[in-house]
């Protein structure tokens, strides 16, 4: 049974991009989905996260763009993505028929942002889909003025809270958190149609 994030932590701020037309896709592909539901084992692990982050920054919050993510909407930001091939495509977005980690409600995107819910500066907006968002090129970037220290220290931030969770980061995207590997996922839970 998936639980909305705010009701275990109220303090993390929750805006659902793929509900609304701003995100890659430029469609609401969510429709009546407009909260964030994971599994209680992931609420409890981003509630700690949010818990770490107010005891160090009390000025700063969690802000959630994504959480639990049913197959049929996978599949309409999987064939959003038709000038990549399959493999590159994967990079980015899991196939569906793999089944992504959010289709499982065990991986998150967010961001930080202030307690008004402003986004603190990431260096590139959420789903930008390139070498810029990769946490793997982040020293290369940096030295390349691709992104600045402040960028930096706010995605180190982030990842900080988040591990201190429980959470793992993934090599592409800064913004996206796994709470359990996707075999284990699999294992545990069935995926959200
Ligand atoms: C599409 C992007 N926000 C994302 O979550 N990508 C990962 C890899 C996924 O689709 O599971
Ligand atoms: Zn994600």
């Amino acid at each position: 049974q998936l639980v909305d994030v705010q009701k275990i932590d109220p303090g993390i701020l929750v805006e659902l991009k793929y509900s609304t037309t701003d995100n890659f896709v430029k469609q609401d592909v969510y429709g009546n989905l407009t909260k964030a539901y994971l599994q209680p084992m992931a609420a409890n692990k981003l509630a700690k996260a949010s818990r770490w982050l107010q005891t160090r920054r009390p000025d700063l919050r969690l802000l959630v763009y994504d959480a639990a993510r049913p197959r049929s909407a996978q599949v309409k930001l999987w064939n959003a993505l038709p000038q990549y091939t399959e493999r590159h495509r994967r990079t980015y977005v899991a196939d569906p028929r793999e089944g992504s980690i959010h289709s499982y409600g065990c991986a998150v995107d967010l961001t930080l942002a202030t307690a008004n819910g402003k986004a603190l500066d990431m260096g590139t907006p959420y789903d930008f889909f390139g070498p810029k968002a990769y946490p793997k090129a982040e020293a290369q970037m940096l030295k390349a003025g691709q992104l600045t220290k402040e960028q930096l220290a706010n995605r180190q931030l982030l990842r900080q809270a988040m591990q201190a969770g429980g959470f793992t980061p993934i090599a592409y995207e800064w913004w996206h958190f796994n709470a359990l590997s996707r075999r284990e996922a699999k294992q545990r839970f069935k995926v959200v149609e």
